[in-house]
């Protein structure tokens, strides 16, 4: 296949899994195994307070731990059985700036959900054959952004997928009539978050956050690598890190400004922030999954509702249909009445 003259391998065939159903046998499995994605989720879905640790390390405790996280692991299980049968096969798309985890959350989704995963970015770079940013240095954004749409079209008639896009899929409109296949969803977080995260990540991967100028270097205390993905307490960054932090953080706050207004137009907006004053890099990606499940259940049975009461709507007089509603007579002269009305012209 060729596409602004460059030669591409049809992703169809060379890059996607083979079509749903998800049972069937061409299909992409799951990452993690689930045994080793449960563990995962229990230890990140409910960050120890501070105040807790030191009793930890009584056996007691720990024994108390293992139980409400196995509860936890339960719950979701649960949760996750609940919102796939109302899904009914319909794909999630996660969408949102770069860093806010759709890659990380959108795989644990998949292993939840048993729904395969895809990633527009890592699609764009088999098809192109090369890494995102040289697509973005030889060819430029817009050749990107092509790109990601004929991805967007190559995914579109799969069902029960899990989809982790581009933080800018949203700028497109053509992109949204895609994705609208399936279910929307913004994990949405505020820039000093993005920038914590990607300050951990190698920011030359992320070209639209990769410096062209020299830094100037200056210092102070900023986040730097946790231990998991999970809150810690920032440390102090070098002083040129400090100054690729301001920059980064500038970047991503003039980006979610532009941004904001079409992520608005997803169907569920899921917070990232985590629930603790010291939580620089959100809310564990377990707990997003979570509630991403939740939204979608919430969701779900709120829209099931609304049909409810809108079957059950009772009419008990035809003036009180809006006029919008009401079959109208058209203005339009009908064929017949048109036919008769130039007999009786020809008459007379
Ligand atoms: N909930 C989280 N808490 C802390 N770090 C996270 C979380 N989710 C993702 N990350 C980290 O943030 C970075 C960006 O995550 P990624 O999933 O690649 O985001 P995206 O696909 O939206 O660009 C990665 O280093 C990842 O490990
Ligand atoms: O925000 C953007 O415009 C981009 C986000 C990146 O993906 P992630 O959001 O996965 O980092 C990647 O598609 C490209 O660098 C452009």
């Amino acid at each position: 296949m060729r596409l602004l003259g460059r030669e591409l391998h049809h992703p169809g065939l060379a890059v996607l899994p083979g079509r749903i159903p998800a049972a069937g046998p061409k299909v992409r499995r799951c990452q993690l195994s689930r045994t080793a994605t449960s563990t995962r989720q229990c230890s990140q879905i409910q960050p120890l307070a501070a105040s807790s640790r030191e009793a930890i390390e009584s056996a007691a405790a720990k024994d108390q731990l293992t139980a409400d996280f196995g509860a936890l692991s339960d719950k979701i299980e649960e949760l996750a059985a609940e919102v796939k049968e109302n899904l009914q096969g319909t794909s999630l798309y996660l969408v949102g700036m770069m860093g806010s985890g759709k890659s990380t959350v959108g795989k644990m989704l998949s292993n939840i959900l048993k729904y395969p995963f895809l990633d527009t970015d890592h699609l764009i770079e088999s098809m192109a054959k090369m890494p995102i940013k040289d697509i973005f240095a030889e060819d430029g954004e817009t050749f990107f952004r092509e790109l990601e749409t004929q991805v967007l079209q190559e995914i579109m008639p799969f069902h029960s997928c899990v989809v982790s896009t581009g933080g800018g899929v949203v700028l497109k409109r053509e992109n949204w009539g895609l994705m609208q296949h399936g279910v929307v969803v913004w994990l949405s977080g505020e820039p000093r978050l993005l920038a914590a995260r990607a300050m951990r990540d190698d920011l030359s991967t992320r070209p639209l956050l990769a410096r062209t100028e020299q830094p100037a270097g200056d210092s102070s205390s900023l986040p730097s690598e946790p231990d998991s993905a999970s809150a810690t307490a920032p440390e102090p960054l070098k002083p040129e890190e400090k100054d690729d932090y301001e920059h980064t953080l500038q970047k991503l706050e003039q980006l979610l400004k532009e941004r904001r207004p079409h992520y608005a137009f997803s169907d569920l907006q899921v917070p990232l922030e985590g629930d603790s004053e010291d939580s620089h890099f959100g809310a564990p990606a377990a707990v997003v999954a979570y509630r991403v499940l939740d939204a979608l259940n919430q969701r779900i049975k709120r829209d099931a509702a609304t049909r409810e009461e809108m079957r059950n709507i009772e009419i008990k007089d035809a003036g009180d249909i809006p006029m919008t509603m009401r079959v109208q007579q058209s203005p339009v002269p009908q064929p017949q009445k048109q036919k008769q009305q130039r007999k009786g012209r020809k008459r007379g």
